[in-house]
Order: structure tokens, then C-alpha cells, then sequence
């Protein structure tokens, strides 16, 4: 049980009806989820106003009710407390109800559109690599400390963050790396947590369907920066035009990286190929098994990030020499007899999606031919479609547009949207077929020795979500089967 009022602590309040001095059970945002005794805390949401199911919480035995609005009809044996923002209560409440375990360990703080779960991944396993007991919160998983633990959101709402915050300050854990989504930053989902740094990778076109505009998206993105304290540091690509813009209004301690900008963590490329990097690190040599000049950014954000913790860097050096790559992330797959390539990866956005392709367009010899596969998913910003076929079409040498994750769309409709942003010169090179798994066939079937294949979008993800219905369903193992298949 918990004190109502210790639970509101540091929540700053409009009014209040009925005792606060109470004990209450668990706290939740979902009326369906409510038992006696519990707290319920009504969120305006984007597709329904949480203020609805007021009544059907307390039916269900609620014993307090934040929220924004009063209702009409109150019931006298339930403390209302009115609050400015019920998202921004939530979040503090959530802290308070796991007693702050953000405060008990070191929390750092990944934002930007594109490499927050490469950048988060790859701090995890250096941390873990030296010694030190470590947490990760990202898209593809939760680890405490090597437990997994599944995970839907790439930020979850506070009181899931809060409680696996609470397990790993449970399990001793020191460092706990964390992805810092806009959508996590504009719906509070972490206000009120104790970051000890902060990162920003860079800004480019994404969510522009939930942020109405790039200057909107941008600017959310910079709160995360505004609330940092100055303890903390802040440390931002400062050769994307938004890193400065990001530490405008910080308390936090301005900090830079870039291969192109003299600021305070510097790279150069020496060689990028398919082995991996190698780079003159602040004058001192870093090889990696990372590829292309995406992830130099990456591995020398993660480097910048371990000497702002303190650490000695020789060692970290000598650990990100070591480091493997994350999983669905330029993965790649090779048949010995055919010697075809294929390559899985996350790129979902356009900025990802021409990364990738350049990538690979660098380091490749130009005898054999780039096939890629391609979908965008559905209930979700559509203005990235018609882009992100256009770079697929004119970066490749052949493209199998299909499915991504549909969820309620019809998959047809976001293919004929993909298309047309093809350019007239480049439609014999495009090819759809709206099944994913045929498609992938489709492209090991056209590929011939030495062809690369590059599978776009899913990356780790292992359901394919159409008709808003989860499938089971895996890039990498069905590609890998259908290599397999070719070996025999
Ligand atoms: C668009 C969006 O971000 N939605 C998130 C949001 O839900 P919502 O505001 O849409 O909720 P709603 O359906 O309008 O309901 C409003 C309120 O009424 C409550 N309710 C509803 C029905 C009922 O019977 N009783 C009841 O109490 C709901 O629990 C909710 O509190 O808050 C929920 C709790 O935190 C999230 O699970 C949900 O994520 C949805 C599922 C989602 O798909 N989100 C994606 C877009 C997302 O957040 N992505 C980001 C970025 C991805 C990336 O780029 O990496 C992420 O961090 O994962
Ligand atoms: N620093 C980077 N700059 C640009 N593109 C990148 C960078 N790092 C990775 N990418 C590309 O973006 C894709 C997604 O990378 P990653 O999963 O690390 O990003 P994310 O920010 O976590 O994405 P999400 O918003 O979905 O959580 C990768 O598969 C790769 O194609
Ligand atoms: N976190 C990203 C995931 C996109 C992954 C892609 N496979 C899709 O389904 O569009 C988002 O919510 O936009
Ligand atoms: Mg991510």
C-alpha cells in the first residue's frame, strides 16, 4: 500500500476533494486495468479523452481519481484531485510510487530520429564489456543487467519505466541506457526522471503525421535537452543543423561531436568497408566492426558518452573495438557457394533508408547488382512514403516494394503511395509484390553471385502486423532459411 499524498509528492496540484492522507493500492491509466483501492489517473489521450471512464474506474473501485477536468457527478468516498497536466502527474506519480530509482543509478538519456537503439545498444554493451552492471530501456528490448524483458515502445509510459528502473536499481545496476522517443517526450512520459546525460543523434524526416510539422517535431525534441540539470551533460552531432539548436536553453554541461566540425569529440574515417571502420578517434586509432559513416557517428557518440562518465579511454577504445553490432541493424547474411549478400535493416525513415543504401553503394565493387526490398508501414506518417520509394528506386539496381506493418491500412493503398513517388526514369528497376515473404523470395530468386540484397524497414522485429492483427513473422530468419535453401 501507499500514501496518496506521498504519491502526489512534488505534483503540483489545482484542487483537491476528499482526504489525501489515504492509503491506495496501484496506480493505473486504463479504467480496465482498475481494482479496489487502486488510483486512476484520466489521460486526455490522441484517439479518446481518458475523462470518459471515470465513472466505470470508480465502479471498479477506484479510490482516487487524478485528472484534468471535474466531472459533474463525484462519488463521496473518492478523492478527485485536479491537476494542470494529468501526462506530467503521471509521470511524477509513477517516479514517487517506485520511490525515484532514477536518483540510485546513472541515467542516460538517447533522443534524435535515427540511431537511438544502435547508440543505446552499443553504450550497453560497452558498459557491460567493462565490468559494470548495466541497464538498457530501447525498441528492440529492456535488459537488466542480461535479463531480457519484451518490450512494445521504444519509451514506455512512466510507471513501466519506473518499475524496470526499480529492477535494475534492485539488481545493483549502475548505468541504465535509455531511448528517448519524441512521442515519449511529448506525452511526459519521462518528466521527473534523473538523467545524468543526454545525447541527440541527429533530426530528419519522421512522426510528421503526429507533429503536424519538422519545426514542432524539432522543438519537442529540444525539451528533453530544457530539462536536464546541470549536472548532467548534453551531447549533440554537431554536424546535423539541429545539435546546436538542442543545447539553446540546456542547464546541462554543451557538449559536441562531428567528423566534419571541429568541436570536442572529432572523428576521421580511415577505411569504410564491409569488415568494418577504422577511424582516428581524437587523434587516437579506433577500428569497429560497425559499418558506414552513419555508425562512425554512432561509435564515437558511445565514445564521447564513456569519457564524459569518467571512464579511461584506452580502455574504452580497446572495449569498442570488440563490440558486436545490434541486432537488425545492417545484419548481414552470406551463402558460401552463391557469395549473395543480404542485408537486414531497421531503416524506416528516409534519411535511414539513403544511409543504408549509400553505405553500401560505397563499399561495394559495381560488377554485381543491389536488390532491395521495401515497405512502409501503416498508421503512420504518410508523407515519408512516395520519399523513401524514391531513394529505394534511384539508389538501387532493383526494388521489390511490399509490405511493412499495414496494422489498419489496406497494404495496396501504401504500396500505390510508395509508387508514386518513383521517378519516371526509374520504374523498369521497381517491382511490387504486397506479400513481404514473397517478396524477400522474389529477390533471392533474381539475385545472382555476388548480388546484394537489402531488406529495408523491420529489422528486429519479429510480427508483421496487418489488418491490425500480430503475425508471427522474421526478416532474418526467413532470409536466412531461403539462403540456406540455396547452399544445398
Ligand atoms: C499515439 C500514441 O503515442 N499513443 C500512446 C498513448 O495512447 P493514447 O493517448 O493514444 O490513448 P487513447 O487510446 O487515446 O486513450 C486515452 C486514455 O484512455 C484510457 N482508456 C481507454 C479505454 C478504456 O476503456 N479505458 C481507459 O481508461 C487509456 O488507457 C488512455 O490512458 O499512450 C499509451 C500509453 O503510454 C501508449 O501505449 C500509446 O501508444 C500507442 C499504442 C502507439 O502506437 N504509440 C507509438 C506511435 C509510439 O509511442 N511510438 C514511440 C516512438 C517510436 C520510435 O520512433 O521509436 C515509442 O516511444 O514507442
Ligand atoms: N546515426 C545514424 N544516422 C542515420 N541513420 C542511422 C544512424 N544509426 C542508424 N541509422 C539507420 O537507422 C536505422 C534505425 O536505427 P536505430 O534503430 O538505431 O534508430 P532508432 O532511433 O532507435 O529508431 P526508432 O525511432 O525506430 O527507435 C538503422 O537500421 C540504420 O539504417
Ligand atoms: N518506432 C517506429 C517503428 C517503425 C517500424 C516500421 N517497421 C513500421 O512499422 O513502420 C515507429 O513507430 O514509427
Ligand atoms: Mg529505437
Amino acid at each position: 500500500m501507499r500514501n496518496l499524498k506521498d504519491l502526489l509528492y512534488k505534483v503540483s496540484l489545482e484542487l483537491v476533494i476528499g482526504p489525501t492522507d489515504i492509503a491506495v493500492s496501484q496506480v493505473h491509466f486504463d479504467s480496465r486495468a482498475i481494482n479496489s483501492g487502486d488510483v486512476f489517473i484520466a489521460l486526455k489521450g490522441t484517439a479518446v479523452d481518458g475523462h470518459q471512464f471515470i465513472e466505470k474506474a470508480v465502479a471498479h473501485g477506484a479510490k482516487a481519481v487524478i485528472l484534468e477536468d471535474l466531472p459533474d457527478y463525484r462519488s463521496e468516498n473518492v478523492t478527485y484531485v485536479q491537476v494542470n497536466s494529468a501526462h506530467e502527474a503521471l509521470a511524477l506519480i509513477g517516479a514517487n510510487y517506485y520511490d525515484n530509482p532514477s536518483k540510485d543509478l546513472k541515467l542516460i538519456g538517447v533522443t534524435g530520429t535515427n540511431g537511438k537503439t544502435t547508440t543505446t545498444s552499443l553504450l550497453y554493451q560497452l558498459f557491460k564489456k567493462l565490468g559494470f552492471k548495466t541497464g538498457l530501456i530501447s525498441t528492440v528490448e529492456i535488459l537488466i543487467d542480461g535479463k531480457v524483458v519484451p518490450t512494445k515502445h521504444t519509451t514506455p509510459d512512466p510507471l513501466t519505466i519506473n518499475s524496470h528502473l526499480a529492477s535494475m536499481r534492485d539488481a545493483g545496476v549502475d548505468y541504465c541506457f535509455m531511448e528517448v522517443s519524441s512521442h515519449g517526450i511529448d506525452q511526459e512520459r519521462v518528466t521527473g526522471l534523473h538523467f545524468v546525460g543526454g545525447m541527440f543523434t541527429n533530426l530528419t524526416h519522421d512522426h510528421l503525421d503526429y507533429h503536424n510539422s519538422f519545426a514542432e517535431y524539432r522543438d519537442v525534441k529540444k525539451r528533453f535537452f530544457d530539462m536536464l540539470p546541470s549536472q548532467a551533460f548534453a551531447i549533440t552531432n554537431r554536424d546535423d543543423k539541429n545539435g546546436e539548436f538542442m543545447l539553446q536553453n540546456t542547464k546541462a554541461r554543451k557538449l559536441g561531436y562531428a567528423l566534419k566540425t571541429y568541436t570536442d569529440y572529432r572523428a576521421q574515417i580511415i577505411e569504410n568497408q564491409f569488415g568494418g571502420l577504422q577511424l582516428k578517434v581524437n587523434n587516437q586509432e579506433l577500428w569497429t566492426k560497425m559499418i558506414g559513416e552513419f555508425n562512425a557517428y554512432n561509435v564515437l557518440a558511445i565514445y564521447g558518452c564513456a569519457i564524459e562518465l569518467g571512464l579511461d579511454s584506452t580502455e574504452v577504445l580497446e572495449a569498442i573495438s570488440q563490440l558486436d553490432g545490434v541486432s537488425g541493424r545492417f545484419q548481414y547474411f552470406t551463402t558460401a557457394a552463391q557469395r549473395i549478400t543480404a542485408i537486414v535493416d531497421y531503416a524506416h525513415t528516409p534519411d535511414a533508408l539513403k544511409n543504408v543504401l549509400e553505405t553500401i553503394n560505397a563499399i561495394r565493387t559495381r560488377n554485381e547488382k543491389l536488390i532491395t526490398v521495401v515497405g512502409c508501414g501503416g498508421d503512420r506518417d504518410k508523407s515519408k512514403r512516395p520519399i523513401m520509394a524514391n531513394i529505394a528506386a534511384s539508389l538501387s539496381d532493383q526494388v521489390i516494394f511490399t509490405s511493412d506493418n499495414p496494422r489498419t491500412e489496406n497494404p495496396d493503398v501504401i504500396l500505390a503511395d510508395m509508387e508514386a513517388g518513383v521517378e519516371p526514369i526509374d520504374f523498369k528497376k521497381t517491382l511490387t509484390v504486397t506479400d513481404r515473404k514473397n517478396a524477400i523470395k522474389t529477390a533471392v530468386q533474381m539475385a545472382q553471385e555476388n548480388d546484394i540484397i537489402l531488406i529495408a524497414g523491420k529489422g528486429h522485429e519479429t510480427y508483421q502486423e496487418i489488418n491490425g492483427v500480430r503475425l508471427d513473422f522474421n526478416d532474418r530468419l526467413i532470409v536466412a532459411d531461403l539462403l540456406k535453401q540455396l547452399n544445398k
